[in-house]
């Protein structure tokens, strides 16, 4: 059996070994001569693990016919603004039916899409099988060392998504079903708004009890605002929701988090800004969020995004925005608002 990764980065390393571990075969696709010949001839990812030797068995290349022949899973590990560019040129590489599975966590760049509607929306029906998103709590930089990680297959169709925790399951990496697609979407998208926030009050200085009342009530605003969009409660409560948001915002693995304490720590965003070259899918989902609440749900309450879209957009100060958070008018804790 064969699986396509797109992606030389480090979640489509993670996953490829995770895979060629279960004994399947691995080709990945990627654009970067330095990440492959990494791969292919030193059979490491120096770029992003800097002690890990990876097995021969795993490959890369430029060339995406090959990585498509005969493979049948297809897995999106490119950051999303490359998603559908990328799965465009697929298509027409189709010969036989695939499953396609998604690990981004964000929107699509052009229509702001969930990324399972982007995949829906470039392939039909007969092209492939139901969508499926691996998404959970998941730092690459610990998957590839095999510690212990827990993630879930989630499609709307139960028995794909069973089909993909068989393929990606094994005794360091522990996949749990699930259906809600829009909950664990939403869920897997903002966790990254709000690390970056965790990240920026790490920066400026704050300590534990600051960053558990960050994750509690980010995980108030993301439940309430993914349940707008059709989510679950529950999910939430689950890997894809809370799970990832506890490793997002308390990990030093996590960009996002990088991304916010550097921002902290000159409280100030546009240095960082101008010269990001990291995958940081938070920034842009922070826009997209709060654009959508400020266009269709104009008496939505999403305090932090609100804020960590001022500091990233609107050359906010860092430390006062926390200043004006923790000055809103006095209230119940209720998940209401
Ligand atoms: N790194 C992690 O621990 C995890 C990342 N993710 C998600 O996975 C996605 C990818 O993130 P990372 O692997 O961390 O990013 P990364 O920055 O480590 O790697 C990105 C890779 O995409 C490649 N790339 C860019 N454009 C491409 C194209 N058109 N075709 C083929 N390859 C292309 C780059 O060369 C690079 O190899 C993001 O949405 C992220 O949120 C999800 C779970 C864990
Ligand atoms: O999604 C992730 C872990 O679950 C990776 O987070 P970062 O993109 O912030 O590194």
């Amino acid at each position: 059996m064969k699986a396509a990764i797109l992606g030389t980065g480090s979640w489509a390393t993670g996953l490829a070994r995770v895979l060629n571990d279960n004994g399947v075969e691995v080709l990945m696709y990627g654009v970067d001569d330095r990440e492959i010949e990494d791969i292919n001839v030193r059979h490491c990812n120096y770029k992003y693990f800097k002690n890990v030797k990876l097995e021969e068995s795993i490959r890369a290349t430029k060339n995406l016919p090959e990585v498509i022949e005969g493979a049948s899973y297809i897995i999106i590990t490119v950051p999303t603004q490359f998603v559908r560019s990328v799965l465009e040129e697929v298509k027409p590489l189709l010969k036989q039916k695939v499953t396609v599975i998604n690990a981004a966590k964000g929107f699509d760049m052009n229509t702001n899409m969930r990324i399972s509607d982007t995949i829906r929306s470039v392939f039909t029906k007969d092209e492939i099988n139901p969508v499926v998103s691996l998404i959970g709590p998941s730092h690459a930089e610990e998957v590839v060392i095999r510690m212990l990680t827990a993630v879930c297959a989630v499609s709307l169709d139960e028995k794909t998504a069973q089909d993909v925790q068989k393929l990606f399951s094994n005794d360091y990496l522990r996949v749990y079903t699930l259906t809600d697609e829009i909950g664990a979407e939403y869920g897997a998208a903002y966790k990254n708004v709000i690390a970056v926030a965790s990240g920026i009050l790490k920066g400026l200085g704050y300590g534990d009890n600051s960053r558990a009342a960050l994750i509690t009530r980010g995980l108030v605003e993301m439940t309430r605002y993914g349940m707008l969009k059709g989510g679950k409660a529950e999910t939430f409560f689950g890997l894809t929701g809370v799970g990832d948001l506890i490793v997002t915002c308390s990990s030093e693995h996590s960009r996002n988090f990088q991304a916010g304490k550097e921002i902290g720590l000159s409280d100030n965003a546009s240095d960082f800004m101008a010269g990001n070259q990291k995958t940081v899918e938070g920034i842009r989902t922070c826009k997209v969020i709060h654009d959508d609440i400020l266009k269709n749900y104009p008496d939505f309450e999403a305090p932090i995004t609100n804020c960590v879209y001022d500091v990233l957009y609107e050359n906010g100060k860092p430390s006062e925005k926390v200043k004006e958070l923790m000055n809103r008018a006095l209230k119940s804790e209720s998940i209401k608002g």
